[in-house]
């Protein structure tokens, strides 16, 4: 997008569709294993055209943790993460089948809204985008969008100061969001998704173009939103998914969940070879 189009890609997707119907700090193992589950996937299968992305996908996410997928490129990590707010949905080629249930709602019932449901799963993507707006104005675009009246100047100034972006920021509301660095425009994106008050926050590679002082001003971030958001998060970076995840997924090629258990017996004693032998660099 350049600065003078107006939003077309798929953040502005989710903006405007996130109109109703549906993290974990690195808090400890112990705190999440009784955390209710908020997303539970059944048996989740996905074809792209006859090409099949992911494969009887079973898994619980705990409310208010991180949960990171990761694993080799094509597995079918952003595919799953897509799934969870319907943005499959956009894509003509693709079809999903099986369960998967918000709160113990199946997001795919027919009388489900994707709109409604991109309210409550807010998004956040690779490369930081704010729309060529003010940082006020890209704040509080889904708000508008969606119709959602409320003091939007408070709205404002939670949304940054939740994603650490508010001291940087507070004194310039009204110059373009593309005059920020690439982290703080990220953060930027983050107080956006968030200032429609979702329950949920995907995030696809939220940290992988920037550089490591954003990067870990992001996994700070991450962990402190997971205080008040369930965060499911796709990540290439193991280290990151160590660091900050309560779970982690491990997907391999082919489109299958190896395995999906707490981040640290993942990364400390997994059950599976081939999971031992990703996480080591074996492969992948
Ligand atoms: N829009 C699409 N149309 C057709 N095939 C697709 C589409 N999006 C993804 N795929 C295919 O589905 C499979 C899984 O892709 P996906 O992007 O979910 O994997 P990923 O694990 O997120 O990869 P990466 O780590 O490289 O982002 C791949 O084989 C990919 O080529």
């Amino acid at each position: 997008m350049t600065g003078t189009e107006d939003p077309t890609n798929d953040e502005m997707l989710v903006q405007t569709d996130v109109s109703d119907g549906l993290s974990a700090s690195s808090s400890s193992v112990s705190e999440t294993t009784n955390a209710e589950t908020i997303i539970r996937a059944d048996d989740i299968n996905v074809w792209y055209g006859d090409e099949q992305a992911l494969q009887n996908i079973s898994m619980e996410i705990p409310e208010n943790s991180v949960t990171a997928m990761i694993g080799p490129s094509g597995c079918g990590k952003s595919t799953f993460l897509r799934c969870i707010n319907r943005m499959n949905d956009l894509i003509d080629v693709a079809r999903v089948e099986g369960e998967l249930t918000l709160r113990g709602k199946n997001v795919y019932d027919a009388d489900v809204d994707p709109v409604a449901l991109r309210r409550r799963v807010g998004m956040v993507f690779q490369k930081p985008n704010p729309f060529p707006k003010s940082i006020y104005e890209n704040v509080v675009y889904g708000l508008k969008i969606q119709g959602i009246e409320g003091d939007y100047d408070e709205i404002v100034e939670e949304s940054l100061k939740r994603a650490a972006l508010w001291d940087e920021v507070k004194d310039r509301l009204h110059e373009s969001g593309l005059d920020l660095s690439g982290g703080q425009q990220q953060r930027l994106c983050i107080a956006r998704a968030i200032a429609t008050d979702p329950e949920v926050l995907l995030m696809d590679e939220p940290a992988s173009a920037l550089d490591p002082v954003a990067t870990s001003q992001i996994e700070d971030l991450v962990e402190e939103l997971a205080e008040d958001y369930t965060v499911v998060i796709v990540t290439h970076n193991m280290q990151q998914a160590a660091r900050i995840s309560d779970k982690t997924a491990v997907f391999l090629t082919g489109g299958e969940l190896v395995e999906f258990d707490d981040t640290q017996k993942i990364f400390e004693n997994p059950e599976s070879q081939r999971v031992e032998d990703y996480i080591t660099g074996k492969f992948g």
